[in-house]
């Protein structure tokens, strides 16, 4: 198949790579002319414009966007446009809000699949997880690409109507973050506990047969090997959040319970306090207000 890719970025790149790989030909844009160049070596046929993209890419187009979410995604959609109509599929494999992608797949003149993209750059050699969104024809028909960008046919599936692609992986991320910071609070225990621990060996002996046994464990394993059990010079700073804060939202609209996916949310936007944080100072200083404990200070 004819796969026309928008943005070579980390992850645009490798589904360029991961669809040439399975014999498919992909004509490739960026507006970084050197992305394209490097693509263009690995095999793409490359586009100096999206108009030199759209006339590549003929009648029936298929076309995978790996942009930031956001504007680029309407920028790039409101280009292709005049080229595009109901025969066309537009996949946007980024982290879209799912309502944003609803409202695109209405107004969109081609069919429109949302598609949750999980495992990241590291997941270049294995593939990814695909979750997606739209109408079923247009995820039959792109289904050899979804086979060769995933990691197989089991690595993707059809979530259901338009959104429920990026609504599945909006809650994915927001797992995402619940089992960052139960790691990240078991292994603080562990580092300021009783037991002067290896966490790279209590991480590798957990991924092996342990219940909590995970990717994301043996990323713990990796950081520790790399970084040291202390974790060395890596500071006390969590950026992102996008995503997670879309799951709260969505949770509390729902009337959902999910304090976990919250508080780890928390925990990010904690991170980032210029001198600590403001509510934790003041509780400092309220004890000794109440109880005459020693207010500590910064020097
Ligand atoms: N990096 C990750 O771990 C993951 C990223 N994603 C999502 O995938 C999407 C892409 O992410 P990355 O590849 O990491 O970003 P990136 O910043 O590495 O690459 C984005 C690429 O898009 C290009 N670009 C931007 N606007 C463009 C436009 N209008 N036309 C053509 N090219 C344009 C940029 O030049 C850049 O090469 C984002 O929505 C991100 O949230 C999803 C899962 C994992
Ligand atoms: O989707 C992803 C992984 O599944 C991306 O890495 C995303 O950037 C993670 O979210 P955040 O930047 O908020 O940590």
């Amino acid at each position: 198949m004819q796969l026309g890719v928008i943005g070579l970025g980390r992850m645009g790149r490798i589904v360029a790579d991961r669809a040439l790989d399975a014999g498919h030909e992909v004509v490739a844009f960026d507006v970084d002319a050197e992305a394209v160049a490097a693509v263009a070596d690995a095999g793409a046929d490359p586009a100096g414009s999206l108009a030199d993209f759209v006339e590549q890419l003929g009648t029936e187009k298929r076309i995978w966007l790996m942009v930031p979410a956001g504007d680029a995604i309407d920028a790039a959609l409101a280009d292709l446009e005049p080229h595009l109509d109901d025969e066309d599929v537009v996949v946007d494999g980024g982290n879209s809000h799912f309502e944003d992608s609803t409202r695109r797949a209405e107004t969109t003149p081609a069919a429109y699949l949302d598609c949750g993209t999980s495992g990241g750059p590291a997941s270049a050699e294995a593939g990814f997880s695909l979750m997606i969104g739209g109408p079923e024809w247009a995820y039959d028909e792109l289904t050899p690409v979804f086979d060769a960008v995933a990691t197989g046919p089991a690595g993707h599936a059809r979530m259901g109507p338009a959104g429920s692609g990026h609504y599945v992986k909006m809650v994915h991320n927001g797992v995402e973050y619940a089992l960052m910071e139960a790691y990240g609070e078991g292994f603080e225990l562990l580092s300021d506990g009783r037991y002067d621990l290896d966490l790279e060996s209590v991480a590798r002996t957990w991924n092996n047969g342990a219940v909590i046994r995970s990717w994301l464990l043996e990323l713990c394993e990796e950081a520790f090997a790399e970084e040291g059990s202390d974790l060395g010079t890596v500071a006390d700073r969590v950026e992102g959040g996008s995503t997670g804060t879309w799951t709260v939202q969505e949770a509390l609209s729902q009337e959902v319970p999910v304090p976990l996916i919250y508080t780890a949310l928390a925990e990010r936007f904690g991170s980032r306090a210029a001198n600590g944080r403001f509510a934790r100072r003041l509780a400092n200083r309220l004890r000794y207000g109440f109880g005459r404990h020693e207010v500590a200070r910064s020097e």
